[in-house]
């Protein structure tokens, strides 16, 4: 009996670790989708360096080792106040072709900018419990300044790409030290908003009961509380549902980042799934840029598309970064409403941002 069990074991251990085996092999091929349709560097693609600001962080080092298995990237630069050393040199032993540089400090800072083609900023202070996004303003915002300072510099053509937070504000904070760098171009600044998208795909997919690889919809406005507003009705495959099960996971979606902040109890807010997020908005990026055709992402970006002036909606990526914003579809009475209940918040966290530059 005892001998049947420790075998029932046994192979137990081998079952999970050929389950190991198979989600990497699909994280590899979910990644190098990209490099058939958008140039494989191995194989003569283009090279491309990509920069993570904060590359020691919560989010920086999965980012990093997302990043280091992406068959887009030939040049991987990983940037932080301390501590990239030894994150660069560990990912430098995983067997994929990125080369990995560590640059710690604002002395190093130009040299990983350099010859940058995508600059990735998850540098600075996550939420605790209790917190709003706005709450980080006061760090984060002198943060990206400086660092946005510095790309207008060292890769004044570069995208990028802003995850810290807030990001309605520290966007706005960007453009505008570009704009007083004379480098501005609206097509190459993106907020990360993927997350709201990962996680409202999630919900939707587990609440109607259906695989979540096939589900696809738009999530718009910006990234805090309200103004993340899922487009439900846009989804696809389309299921029918009730107000009450859509005012649910607009809810759900929206409180998403407070979910993990309050479950992760006072040490950070959401990393490995910004990080799966991150690393999705990048390759796409990286895709348009290598002139793959109809790529398209929500982000927050510089917008016409609503009287608010940075807004997310679906972008359709190409090689000079934003080809096209694309707009809001037809919307039902509850997303109008959401959307008209977004906008004064909205507009006063990207003013907050323009004047903290301009001060
Ligand atoms: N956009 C989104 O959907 C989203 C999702 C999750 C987290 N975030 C935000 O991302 C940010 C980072 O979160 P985290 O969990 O990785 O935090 P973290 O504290 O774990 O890591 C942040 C890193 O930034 C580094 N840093 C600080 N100042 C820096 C500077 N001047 N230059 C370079 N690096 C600097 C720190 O040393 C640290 O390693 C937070 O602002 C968080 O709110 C955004
Ligand atoms: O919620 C946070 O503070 C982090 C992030 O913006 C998220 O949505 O997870």
């Amino acid at each position: 009996m005892a001998r049947a069990l420790s075998f029932t074991a046994g192979q137990l251990f081998l079952r999970q670790q050929a389950m190991h085996v198979v989600c990497w092999r699909q994280i590899h091929r979910c990644m190098s989708q990209g490099s058939s349709r958008g140039g494989s560097p191995g194989k003569g693609g283009p090279k491309r360096k990509v920069a993570v600001l904060g590359a020691a962080g919560g989010i920086g080092q999965p980012l990093g080792l997302l990043m280091k298995l992406s068959p887009l990237v030939t040049d991987l630069a990983l940037f932080d106040i301390a501590g990239t050393p030894g994150v660069a040199c560990d990912l430098s032993h995983v067997n994929t072709q990125a080369k990995v540089e560590g640059f710690a400090g604002d002395g190093e800072l130009g040299k990983a900018l350099t010859g940058c083609d995508l600059v990735i900023i998850p540098a600075g202070v996550p939420r605790k419990p209790g917190m709003t996004r706005d709450d980080l303003f006061k760090i984060n915002a002198g943060i990206v300044k400086n660092l946005c300072k510095a790309i207008a510099e060292h890769c004044p053509k570069a995208l990028v790409n802003i995850i810290s937070n807030p990001v309605n504000s520290t966007v706005p904070i960007a453009a505008e030290v570009f704009k007083q760098a004379g480098t501005y171009d609206k097509a190459k600044l993106f907020g990360v908003t993927t997350l709201d998208v990962v996680r409202a795909r999630t919900f939707y997919a587990a609440k109607k009961g259906i695989p979540v690889e096939g589900v696809d919809l738009p999530v718009v406005g910006g990234h805090a509380g309200i103004t993340i507003l899922p487009l439900f009705s846009q989804a696809t495959p389309k299921m029918d549902m009730t107000e009450k099960e859509i005012d649910t996971l607009t809810k759900r979606t929206q409180d998403g980042g407070t979910e993990v902040v309050q479950a992760k109890a006072g040490k950070g807010s959401a990393t490995l799934s910004m990080a799966y997020a991150g690393a999705l908005f990048a390759e796409a990026c990286l895709k348009g840029l290598n002139g793959q055709k109809n790529v398209i992402e929500c982000s927050y970006v510089e917008s016409t598309i609503t009287d608010i002036p940075f807004f997310s909606s679906k972008v359709r990526l190409g090689p000079k970064g934003i080809a096209e914003v694309l707009g809001l579809g037809k919307l039902t009475a509850y997303e109008k409403k959401a959307l008209d209940a977004m906008a004064k918040e909205l507009k006063a966290s990207i003013r907050n941002g323009i004047e903290f530059v301009k001060k």
